[in-house]
């Protein structure tokens, strides 16, 4: 599913003063790729994904979701697409998980068999690499990383078109937070759904081999889309502040070097003390 977005303001409103989370996004996605959100804290990352996934009706702009216009649609249409054409990983997924059941049977309550395009729990496992011994196990009693792996094919279950995951790697690092970064491509490949991500780890957007996009006092700002190469310097507190902005695990003043690679069009991250 293409989600198009055009000069989109949200404003919230706070001790009766008005607050621009977003002031002026305009954002394209085609249907079947995948983009990573990026900026810092309080940049309107969360605010952009709570409005794609229709709970929060955009203040201005214009907002598509395929041929959906949410600022048009009644209620029931944006529940309707909610419930099988848009998928939302929440960022805490203990939201997205009921801990008396299996873990497959956590699957089987996303996907119940009259939902006509439902995969089943099982191949939606095997799809993000759920090792099969862990199927039947309590939720509880699996790994952080299995449960995030699990609130995924749950996510995915209905084959939603688009899929919004808040932080999906949560607070995974390293090899644990690479298996969700692959399930994503997986996911992705395999069913041609649409994703888009949000997170703080450098790794993953680039990882997540499509677009990185930032997003910085309300607006969009850098797009890797519109650049060959360009570097980023990581400054105090390990936030990137150079043309893009990140908070990976570089130490500040880590210069890293972001291009495309011109025989597939992935992104490279390279420090550049390592290119000399
Ligand atoms: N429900 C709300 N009511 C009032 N203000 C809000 C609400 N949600 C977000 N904001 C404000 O909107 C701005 C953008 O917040 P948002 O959570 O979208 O940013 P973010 O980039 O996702 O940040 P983080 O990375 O910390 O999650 C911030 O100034 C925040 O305080």
């Amino acid at each position: 599913m293409a989600v198009q977005v055009d000069r989109l303001v949200q404003i919230y409103t706070v001790d009766g003063q008005d607050v621009a989370a977003l002031s002026g996004v305009s954002l394209s996605v085609p249907s079947g790729s995948v983009v990573a959100l990026v900026g810092p804290s309080g940049a309107g990352k969360s605010t952009l994904l709570s409005v794609l996934s229709g709970l929060v009706p955009p203040s201005a702009g214009r907002v598509l979701l395929g041929d959906l216009d949410l600022a048009r649609a009644s209620t029931e249409q944006v529940d309707a697409l909610r419930g099988d054409k848009v998928a939302v990983m929440v960022q805490d997924i203990d939201r997205n998980l009921l801990p008396y059941l299996t873990v497959r049977e956590n699957v089987a309550l996303t996907a119940p068999p009259r939902l006509r395009t439902a995969i089943r729990p099982a191949d939606a496992l095997e799809m993000v690499g759920v090792p099969e011994e862990d199927w039947n196990s309590p939720i509880d009693a699996v790994s952080p990383t299995v449960r995030q792996l699990t609130a995924l094919a749950s996510s995915v279950a209905p084959d939603p078109q688009l899929l919004l995951a808040d932080e999906p790697t949560s607070s995974l690092t390293g090899d644990e937070a690479r298996r969700i970064t692959e399930a994503l491509r997986t996911v992705n490949q395999e069913r041609g759904t649409t994703i888009v991500a949000v997170t703080h780890d450098v790794d993953v957007a680039v990882g997540l081999g499509g677009r990185i996009v930032t997003i910085r006092d309300g607006r969009v700002g850098n797009d890797s889309t519109s650049f060959e190469t360009t570097e980023i310097l990581v400054g105090e507190g390990g936030t990137v502040v150079l043309g893009a902005e990140f908070d990976g695990d570089f130490p500040p003043g880590t210069r890293l070097r972001i291009e495309r690679d011109p025989a597939n069009g992935a992104i490279i991250l390279t420090r550049v003390e390592e290119l000399r």
